[in-house]
């Protein structure tokens, strides 16, 4: 039997567009699992992102509740939230925006340093991870204006990862990287999972879907189909099989 660590009810989500209203999220009743790497993938506007935004309590839904652990999310002041969001998660958006008169490891520290007051341990965790996505020394004292936006988006995923969150919400975290910079960062978020924290990615990308074991797909706001892949095991022909036919029987 596996922990539910997020659970919805009726989730909705309208939004109104010059005088209209947009209903993105429909009724949702979704279970995400503690330990899963949960992927949400879909058509461009499905509400993916919607979702993502709403299960993390970066947005708050129209109707219906979240309940995140054993708090219900949506009945959390923005200030209560504030400080649940820092404990327990992290987050690999696409803007995800540095200080800019900070270096890079200050930036990373920052983050990490409110949660504890350990700095050579914090130090060393964020050394180590700087590495794993590719980061050299030759970079950690480097201002952001001065990195690649490949690198600042590496370094924006180290800082999401410093505090070791109970769960890691990833939005195409990929998206704006070479091919070399993507794998190390899906890397860093498989190892991530293995060690137990539950990561919740949405991405339109195959290579990417492939690292998670639970695939959500989503069509005009609702949850299309469900497919369960398994824990991920590089090279498995099998398992990319399995999700290519589970794609084209969802229309992708
Ligand atoms: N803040 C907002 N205000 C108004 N409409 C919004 C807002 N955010 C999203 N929408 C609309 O909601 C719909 C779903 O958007 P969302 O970003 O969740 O889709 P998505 O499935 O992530 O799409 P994509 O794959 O293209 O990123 C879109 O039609 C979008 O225009």
């Amino acid at each position: 039997m596996r922990n539910v660590i997020i659970s919805t009810n009726k989730l909705c989500k309208t939004f109104s567009n010059g005088g209209m209203q947009q209903h993105v999220l429909k009724n949702l009743d979704i279970e995400i699992f503690e330990g899963d790497f949960t992927i949400i993938m879909g058509s461009s506007g499905a509400g993916k992102s919607t979702l993502l935004y709403a299960l993390s309590g970066m947005d708050k839904p129209t109707l219906g509740s979240i309940k995140f652990f054993d708090e219900e999310i949506t009945k959390l002041s923005n200030d209560k939230l504030a400080v649940f969001r820092r404990a327990n998660c992290g987050f690999v958006f696409q803007q995800m925006f540095l200080m800019d008169n900070m270096s890079i490891l200050d930036n990373i520290l920052m983050s990490g340093l409110l949660l504890s007051k350990d700095r050579k341990e914090i130090t060393a965790r964020a050394k180590e991870l700087l590495i794993q996505v590719g980061l050299d020394e030759t970079i950690w004292r480097k201002f952001p204006t001065q990195l690649s936006g490949g690198e600042a988006q590496r370094a924006a995923i180290v800082r999401a990862l410093i505090n070791q969150p109970k769960v890691v919400f990833a939005d195409e975290p990929t998206g704006s990287l070479n091919s070399a910079a993507g794998k190390a960062v899906l890397d860093l978020l498989t190892e991530v999972n293995n060690k137990g924290q539950s990561v919740i990615m949405v991405t339109h990308d195959l290579k990417s879907a492939r690292r998670g074991n639970r695939i959500l797909y989503m069509r005009d706001g609702v949850i299309h189909g469900v497919c369960d892949l398994g824990k991920y095991i590089s090279g498995d022909r099998e398992r990319h099989i399995k999700l290519q036919g589970f794609l084209t029987e969802m229309g992708w």
